[in-house]
């Protein structure tokens, strides 16, 4: 890859976390410096070299009270990369730099030529890698095969047993002993050292040389806490891999949690850890958990936080509560960390949609995710190739439809001329044409039902005449009978999501929202409105049972029949919505906008030559820039009080709010 595509891929991997090219690159040009152009250790591990250096970059040059805000409020940074330590030349070789505690610890845990030797391994203070408590980088050594280690520091005046929030982000993660044994501890001065593991004696300075050290507590007066956890048993596991610590904790916390054994009498802190050890050794070894299904669910038990955001070692909350600990309100406490899923697809689109949640106070949504509609149960949706005739098709069509000098029979349906550019965006006269219909409509654009059944779900016995449904312009794009290529430029929605999208928790109390984390020209398409497909009886007892629970929809489903407003009568058993409320794509997240959104939503027939059954694709009205949020029009009548669906109070924040 040239430099310039890689340079585009590592602020691809920053944006998703919310930070700004120029941000990053200065820090990535010093980095490619500082590394000999070698891109790949930028590169590695989900460019966390270059997020790590961005974060002490940011906090040099902060004051310390902005630095002390940021640490407490705001990021929480990711944790080092041990072997790109390791790489880096300057090393630092004294512990003049450290703090009291830390030189006790590593003065404590081994001497200075102490060696590593298979799996026993030792740390010598040269070896250890140490999180940086000033502002300025330091660079680290360690041993080959003690490459990672946790450290886990606490500002709070309170003892180890009342840690509640190990907030700091570890150093390094080192696969090291499982600990069996028995606290130790030894007194200096004003600090404490405590020594958990069988095979230590803290006062044979021989035996500490080569002693399994499992895990070492260390603190000062100060009010300082230092812990060291060291699981060496893994280095002989041949597949262990480094795992994400959150998914440890998580793992752990269930563990806990199915076996109840925070509230046996045997509890200490000493069997937390030691299974706190053993629960690492076990998740290093589950490289894959999970099966790559195309439709999975979400939901905390398959949470996996991206370590480039969130390499905090922060327990979780309900691991907090296990703790039992009586914890002090302190600054601490109201530290949050950016939580985040690498891709909430799990591998079932063409691209990765990370979720990330800044505030760090939310649960990840729970839902399935299906990158195409399903059919709930009574849905009639009739595809078969023998429906589609020639007049609905282009067989005689080969490549791209749209290079050919006389538009194909698919785009009759727009008018005789295809919807899309070359570019694959939506032609401005056919967006426009949609918008305007959407935003000012006239009377002729409307279509009013004999027998309405929107009206009959709000009052079956006597329903009030229908209110008229808004004609649709669709596209027509071609399909499988068709003899073009699968790269024909009238096959857009069907290939699927191409641009970079993200999750985010709004600030504006919106809940979940969608944005883009790249620049949109006008007229892109963004992604399908994918869901479960309903009838209209099975949506009305959907959300009887919904509201039975006392719970109110969150997600808003969508009438998807053009049969709609004819002439007959359409039943409610035919009539068909799309509901994304526990199954869907990424489109569920959208939130609304009144009047003036982002995005339109556009119906494309692609597998069925009628309308009874379409797809409802969402496309950009504007230029949309990079991170802002995605939004379109539900088109809901805030008024309405009898509609099924109760209305939320509107905080879009455009000047013709209808809801507000
Ligand atoms: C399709 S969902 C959108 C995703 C949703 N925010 C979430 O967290 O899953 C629709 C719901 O989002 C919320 N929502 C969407 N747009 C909103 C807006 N403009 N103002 C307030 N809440 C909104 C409402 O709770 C609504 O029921």
């Amino acid at each position: 890859m040239a430099n310039r595509e890689r340079a585009s891929c590592a602020f691809k991997a920053t944006r998703a976390l919310g930070i700004r090219d120029e941000e990053v690159k200065p820090v990535l040009l010093n980095l490619l410096k500082l590394f000999d152009m070698k891109w790949e250790l930028i590169e590695a591990e989900d460019y966390r070299a270059l997020i790590d250096a961005y974060f002490e970059s940011k906090e040099s040059k902060m004051g310390s009270d902005e630095k002390s805000l940021m640490e407490h409020s705001v990021y929480e940074r990711p944790s080092k990369i041990p072997h790109l330590e390791q790489q880096k030349d300057q090393i630092s070789s004294s512990t003049d730099s450290l703090s009291p505690v830390e030189k006790m610890i590593f003065s404590s845990m081994a001497p200075k030529d102490s060696t590593c030797k298979g799996a026993s391994c030792a740390f010598s203070s040269e070896q250890l890698a140490v999180e940086p408590r000033s502002s300025h980088p330091r660079k680290e050594k360690m041993p080959s095969n003690c490459h990672t280690r946790v450290f886990i520091k606490q500002r709070t005046k309170q003892s180890v047993s009342d840690e509640a929030d190990f907030a700091e982000p570890p150093a390094a993660v080192h696969p090291g002993n499982v600990f069996q044994g028995s606290f130790v501890g030894s007194t200096n001065g004003n600090n404490l050292v405590t020594r958990l593991g069988s095979q230590c004696d803290a006062s044979s300075s021989k035996d500490r040389m080569y002693c399994n050290s499992n895990v070492l507590i260390a603190s000062s007066t100060s009010g300082e806490v230092k812990i060291s956890l060291n699981c060496d048993s893994a280095v002989r596991c041949q597949n262990f891999k480094v795992p994400d610590f959150n998914s440890v904790l998580k793992y752990l916390e269930d563990k806990y949690l199915k076996t109840h054994k925070l509230v046996t009498p045997e509890f200490s802190m000493k069997t937390l850890f030691k299974d706190l050890c053993e629960c690492y050794v076990q998740v290093g070894q589950l490289h894959d958990p999970l099966p790559n299904n195309k439709a999975l669910r979400i939901d905390n038990s398959d949470m996996v936080v991206d370590k480039k955001a969130s390499s905090s070692f922060r327990l979780p909350h309900s691991s907090k509560n296990l703790l039992k600990a009586k914890h002090k309100a302190t600054a601490c406490d109201k530290k949050r960390s950016v939580r985040s899923l690498n891709d909430i697809t799990k591998g079932a689109e063409n691209v990765k949609i990370s979720l990330v949640d800044e505030s760090g106070n939310e649960d990840f949504p729970k839902f399935t995710y299906i990158p195409q509609n399903i059919i709930y149960q009574n849905a009639y949706v009739q595809i078969s190739l023998a429906r589609i005739a020639d007049v609905d098709c282009c067989s005689s069509c080969s490549g791209d439809c749209l290079s050919s000098r006389i538009p194909c029979a698919c785009a009759r349906e727009t008018g005789g001329e295809f919807a899309y550019t070359p570019k694959g965006l939506l032609k401005d006269d056919f967006l426009t044409a949609c918008v305007c219909m959407r935003r000012a409509p006239k009377k002729d654009h409307f279509v009013y039902c004999q027998d309405c059944p929107l009206e009959r779900s709000k009052n079956e016995d006597l329903p009030e005449p229908c209110k008229g449904h808004l004609l649709r312009k669709f596209i027509k794009e071609c399909w499988r009978k068709c003899g073009c290529h699968m790269t024909c430029g009238n096959r857009v929605v069907q290939r699927g999501i191409t641009c970079d999208l993200q999750v985010f928790m709004t600030p504006q109390g919106k809940g979940w929202g969608l944005r883009t984390l790249q620049d949109l020209p006008k007229g892109s398409f963004i992604c399908e409105y994918v869901g479960e497909i309903l009838t209209n009886t099975e949506l009305y007892e959907r959300n009887i049972q919904i509201q039975n629970r006392g719970n109110n929809r969150h997600t808003y489903p969508v009438t998807l029949d053009a049969d709609w407003g004819s002439e007959k009568v359409l039943r409610d058993e035919e009539a068909l919505c799309l509901d994304a409320t526990f199954s869907g794509n990424v489109a569920r997240f959208i939130n609304h906008r009144c009047h003036d959104g982002n995005l339109i939503d556009i119906p494309v027939e692609v597998e069925t030559p009628d309308r009874h059954y379409y797809h409802l694709a969402f496309f950009t009205t504007r230029d949309v820039t990079a991170s802002e949020e995605l939004t379109w029009d539900y088109g809901i009548d805030f008024d309405d009080y009898d509609h099924p669906i109760k209305a939320f109070r509107c905080s879009c924040g455009s000047a013709y709010c209808r809801g507000n």
